[in-house]
């Protein structure tokens, strides 16, 4: 018969993590495909071809019983010895100081981002203000921002606007790219209470790490802030909007607290990769000369 998954100490993997046992699929409680975060550990050793559940039992057995084993067989003893530990099993049954804390960060990721998902539904605590963060949804959206910009970009008349609108387009198709590698990389599910009813998505947006939204909200954000002269309130608001964006992602139960966190840093990073490679009519006179023959 079988068993649930058990920790050396006998409790269900994944207790720890909620009180929650009612939805085994959820990644609070750690079954299903959401548990690939918190017990890659137990994946190395599935990917060594061992049995996570009896690599932990084997855990439980003394550490000075199991080495005491090894020489008997190899003086040759006619016992069936017991088959030596993989590499990936020792590093699982001493798990280090990094490997706690991140575990420790991901059960409290959960956690939170289960207790902040408050409109993931009608039914939600706060579900009446589902449609607002859906409308805010929409305002960061890739299609909203790449329609806007390309609209921009036909209308304008001036070639500082110009280069200022092609350098947002290259942010922008930039940022769908790293977002779209980096999902198709870490394949992170998106929260079990998170339903999937978002307006045009890539094959790529059923993950959830990390946040694309929170991505270009950082991005196009600190783009606006140095590209555009705003008044003081202007550029508040332009903060506001890329913070409350982002909260709204958890508050939806689209995305945990870390696919959002890493999301705002990462578009952060990008902006410096698009000043960097800024494009110019000097450095890239074949874009402009293109553009204005439209
Ligand atoms: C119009 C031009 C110049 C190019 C089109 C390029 C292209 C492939 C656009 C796709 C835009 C799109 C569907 C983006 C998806 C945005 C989205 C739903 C992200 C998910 O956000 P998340 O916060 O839930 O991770």
């Amino acid at each position: 018969m079988a068993s649930p998954r058990r920790s050396v100490e006998g409790r269900p993997l994944g207790a720890s993590v909620s009180s929650n046992t009612s939805n085994p699929g959820s990644p609070a409680h750690g079954g299903g495909s959401s548990s690939r975060f918190e017990f890659q550990s137990l994946l190395s050793s599935r990917a060594a071809g061992v049995d996570p559940t009896s690599a932990r039992l084997r855990a439980s057995e003394s550490p000075v019983h199991r080495r005491g084993s090894f020489p008997v067989a190899a003086a040759g003893s006619s016992q069936a010895s017991p088959p030596s530990l993989p590499e990936e099993d020792r590093i699982d049954l001493n798990p280090s100081f990094l490997g706690i804390a991140l575990r420790s960060l991901l059960a409290i990721d959960l956690w939170l981002s289960k207790k902040l998902g408050v409109c993931a539904g009608e039914s939600s605590s706060w579900g009446s203000v589902r449609p607002l963060m859906k409308l805010l949804e929409i305002s960061g959206h890739g299609i909203t921002w790449l329609l806007g910009t390309l609209y921009c970009l036909c209308r304008s008349d001036s070639w500082a606007g110009r280069e200022v609108l092609m350098n947002l387009l290259f942010a922008l198709l930039l940022d769908l790219l790293v977002v779209a590698l980096i999902k198709g990389l870490v394949r992170r599910p998106r929260p079990a209470h998170n339903q999937m009813d978002m307006f045009v998505t890539l094959s790529v947006d059923k993950y959830s790490f990390p946040s694309g939204h929170a991505t270009r909200a950082s991005l196009v954000s600190r783009f606006i802030l140095k590209h555009l002269v705003l008044a003081i309130p202007l550029r508040v608001l332009v903060v506001l909007w890329a913070f409350i964006l982002g909260l709204s992602r958890v508050m939806l139960g689209r995305h945990n607290v870390t696919d959002v966190a890493f999301g705002f840093f990462l578009g952060y990073m990008q902006y410096s990769i698009v000043d960097y490679c800024w494009l110019s009519p000097h450095n890239a006179p074949v874009l402009f000369i293109l553009w204005n023959q439209q």
